[in-house]
C-alpha cells in the first residue's frame, strides 16, 4: 500500500477535502486579486471626465513622461490643467520648454474655455513652490485635484553613491539629492499649498485635524501621490531611489489617514517600468544586474500608465499598481492601510508570502552568481 492510500484510509476523503480547501483558498484569493486588479484600473474617460471636467488639475513634472500623458488625458477629460516643471528656458528667447508642452496640451482641449497653464518651479524650493500657489489662489485656480508626479531616479551601486562622488553633480550626496527630488518635491506641495490656503484663516474654531471648513473648502478633493513598485520592495542598485520612494509611502500613510476626516482623499501609485525620457536616462547608469532584476516589471507607454494612474484616481484607490508584480507587491505590503478588497487580499496572503519567499531567494543567489562570472 503506497502512502496516499494509508493516509485516505485513515482520513477517508475528509484528508482531500481538506487540501483542496486549504490549497484552494489561497488560489482563489490569488486569481480574485489579479481579477479585481484588471478591472479596477480599466481606464473609463467618461466616468473620469465626469470629475475633473471644469475643475482645476495640478500635475508636477509634467513637461514630458508619466506627467506630460496624465495632463494630456485630464486636458482630454475637460479638466483646466497647471502643468508644473523645471523647464529649460531658450537662452535667446527665454522662452520656456513648458510653453510649447502647453501649446500641445491645447490641442486635446475639448472645450474652448480650459485653461491650460505651466509655472517653472524647482519643486525642491520650498519657498518658490510658497509663491506659485500664492498666485494659483490669486488666479482662483488652486487645484481641486492635485498629482504630485515629479521626480527623478539615479540607480547605482551604494559604494558608488558616496558623498566624495560625483561632487560634479550633486552637491550633497546621491541619497540627500533622491530624498530632494522625489519625497521633498512631493511633500513641498502639500505643505506649500496648506500654507497659503491657512493664510488669513484661524486654525481654532471648528477644527478637524487642525484644518478649520474655512480652510478645508479651499483644499484639493483628491490627492496622487507618485511612488514606485520600488516603494514596496527594493534590491541592488536602488538604495537612495527606493529609500526616496519608501519615504513617499510612509508620508502618503499619514496623510491618508489626516486628511480623510476632512474629506480629501489621498492615493498613492506604484507605477512599474514606463518608456519615458527619465528612464531612458537613469538606464544609461543602470548597473547590468539591476536591469536584470527590474526587468521582470513589463515596460509600459506614458499613455498607458497615466490611464491606470487616473483609472485608481476615479475609484480613489490608496496603494495601487499598474503593474501585476507591482500589484502582488502591494497587497503584501498593504500594512495598516484599508484594503480594495479585503476578502481575496487576505485568502491570497499566504500564497503571496510563499511566492515572494522564493522571489528573494532566487534573486540573492542571482545576484551573487551575477557577481562570480
Ligand atoms: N519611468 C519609470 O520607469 C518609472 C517612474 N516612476 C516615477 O514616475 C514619475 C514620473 O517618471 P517619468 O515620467 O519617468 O520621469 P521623467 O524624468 O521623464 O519626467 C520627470 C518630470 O519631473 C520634472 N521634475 C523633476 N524634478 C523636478 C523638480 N525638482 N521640480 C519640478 N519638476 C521636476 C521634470 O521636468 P524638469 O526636468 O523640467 O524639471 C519632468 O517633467 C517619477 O516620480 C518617477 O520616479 C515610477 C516607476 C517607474
Ligand atoms: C512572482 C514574483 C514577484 C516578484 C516581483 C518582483 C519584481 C521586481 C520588479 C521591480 C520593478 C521595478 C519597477 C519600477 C522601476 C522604477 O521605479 C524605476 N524605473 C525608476 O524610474
Amino acid at each position: 500500500m503506497n502512502f496516499s492510500a494509508a493516509l485516505s484510509q485513515y482520513y477517508g476523503e475528509y484528508l482531500i477535502l481538506t487540501l483542496i480547501v486549504l490549497a484552494g483558498l489561497p488560489i482563489t484569493g490569488l486569481l480574485g486579486v489579479i481579477l479585481n486588479w484588471k478591472l479596477s484600473l480599466s481606464y473609463n474617460q467618461k466616468s473620469v471626465s465626469k470629475k475633473v471636467r471644469g475643475k482645476h488639475c495640478l500635475v508636477t513634472g509634467a513637461s514630458q513622461g508619466l506627467g506630460k500623458a496624465t495632463a494630456i488625458e485630464l486636458v482630454k477629460a475637460g479638466a483646466h490643467v497647471t502643468i508644473i516643471a523645471r523647464g529649460k528656458k531658450d537662452p535667446k528667447t527665454g522662452i520656456s520648454s513648458l510653453d510649447s508642452v502647453v501649446k500641445e496640451l491645447e490641442l486635446s482641449k475639448v472645450n474652448p474655455d480650459q485653461i491650460i497653464q505651466f509655472f517653472a518651479v524647482d519643486l525642491t524650493v520650498y519657498d518658490k513652490v510658497v509663491e506659485m500657489f500664492e498666485k494659483l489662489f490669486e488666479q482662483g485656480h488652486n487645484p481641486e485635484f492635485l498629482f504630485c508626479n515629479a521626480g527623478s531616479a539615479t540607480p547605482g551601486l551604494f559604494i558608488d553613491q558616496l558623498p566624495v562622488q560625483n561632487k560634479e553633480k550633486y552637491e550633497e550626496g546621491e541619497h540627500e539629492w533622491m530624498m530632494k527630488s522625489n519625497y521633498f518635491t512631493h511633500v513641498n506641495v502639500i505643505r506649500a499649498l496648506l500654507q497659503v490656503a491657512r493664510k488669513g484663516e484661524s486654525t481654532e474654531e471648528d477644527s478637524i485635524c487642525g484644518i478649520s471648513s474655512k480652510i478645508a473648502i479651499k483644499l484639493p478633493k483628491s490627492i496622487i501621490l507618485v511612488g514606485s513598485v520600488l516603494s514596496t520592495l527594493s534590491f541592488v542598485g536602488f538604495s537612495a531611489y527606493s529609500a526616496s520612494k519608501y519615504a513617499i509611502r510612509g508620508f502618503a500613510d499619514a496623510m491618508r489617514s489626516e486628511m480623510k476626516p476632512l474629506g480629501v482623499h489621498v492615493g498613492i501609485y506604484y507605477p512599474g517600468n514606463m518608456a519615458t525620457p527619465g528612464f531612458e536616462i537613469e538606464n544609461e547608469t543602470k548597473p547590468k544586474i539591476t536591469a536584470k532584476i527590474e526587468g521582470s516589471s513589463e515596460t509600459v507607454s506614458a499613455k498607458s500608465a497615466a490611464e491606470s494612474l487616473l483609472a485608481g484616481f476615479d475609484r480613489n484607490l490608496f496603494y495601487y499598481s499598474n503593474d501585476l508584480l507591482g500589484e502582488l507587491a502591494r497587497v503584501s505590503v498593504n500594512g495598516g492601510n484599508p484594503r480594495p478588497y479585503p476578502v481575496v487580499e487576505i485568502l491570497a496572503t499566504p500564497l503571496l508570502a510563499t511566492i515572494f519567499t522564493v522571489w528573494a531567494a532566487i534573486t540573492d543567489m542571482e545576484i551573487k552568481s551575477f557577481y562570480k562570472k
